[in-house]
């Protein structure tokens, strides 16, 4: 099963009296267990589409289907709730709850699930020792460089085991050195907990990390093109 489908997905936005087409009957199937990357220039329509993606936006047009559910069919409650077990999240800005430490950063989410505080507490100091940070527990997002930040991120969007993580940008804010070891710490923990991740972004490195990427310009993807291990790119085509 496809972690991800869009059948003829359209999403515009008002500005005053304009209409600004964002997405034009975009088809897309996301392969599980796999890095995928939506590249294109700004304002091409990257983060509408992972907004789609993540649930956090409806499209006007089409059909939205993550983990086999079609969420057309979902009630803004219950989107939400679907978020919250099947996504996670990662976002260039971090976007750290700041006087939480990084302990309770990563905790949050479980906690909003209802999961018993021992079954946490594993979880949480399980993902905090795998991205490293298992010093770090008590420090607040202030307290801890861009790249911990990131990792604490990264923790927090893995800690209800979603078999999807959405990351908007997620090396945008960090040099290159923290970006690459952002990026290793991802593959790795894809390749552990079996997890898809789906990037946007118009960082190159972002781009040759990618198994399959997606380029999109002006709302409307160009083409795809997907990455075997050790095989060149296979261009596939663009269902229209
Ligand atoms: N809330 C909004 N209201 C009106 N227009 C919007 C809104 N959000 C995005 N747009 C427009 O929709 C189009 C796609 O924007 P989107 O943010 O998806 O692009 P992007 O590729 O993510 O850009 P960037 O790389 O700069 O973040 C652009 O023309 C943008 O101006």
């Amino acid at each position: 099963m496809y972690p991800i489908v869009l059948k003829q997905v359209s999403k515009h936005y008002r500005l005053g009296s304009v209409d600004v087409p964002a997405l034009q009957n975009v088809n897309l199937e996301i392969h599980p267990n796999r890095f995928t990357v939506i590249a294109g220039q700004s304002g091409s329509g990257k983060s509408t589409l992972l907004n789609l993606m993540g649930c956090i936006d409806r499209a006007d047009k089409g059909e939205v289907w993550v983990a086999g559910q079609d969420v057309r069919l979902l009630s803004d409650n219950a989107l939400a709730d679907f978020r919250a077990v099947h996504l996670g999240f990662i976002f260039q800005n971090f976007n750290l709850l700041p006087v939480l430490s990084a302990y309770e950063n990563v905790e949050l989410p479980l906690r909003m699930l209802n999961v018993p505080s021992v079954i946490r507490k594993k979880r949480v100091m399980e993902l905090l020792d795998a991205v490293g940070l298992a010093d770090k527990t008590k420090n607040r997002p202030g307290q801890l460089s861009g790249g911990q930040r990131q990792r604490v991120a990264i923790a927090r969007a893995l800690a209800t085991a979603p078999k999807l993580v959405l990351a908007d940008e997620p090396t945008a804010n960090l040099d290159s050195q923290t970006g690459a070891g952002i990026l290793a710490l991802m593959r790795r923990m894809q390749c552990e907990l079996q997890v898809s991740f789906v990037f946007s972004s118009h960082d190159p490195q972002v781009l040759a990390e990618a198994d399959d990427a997606v380029f999109i310009k002006d709302g409307q993807i160009m083409s795809i093109e997907r990455c075997e291990p050790n095989q060149a790119p296979v261009k596939v085509e663009v269902m229209a």
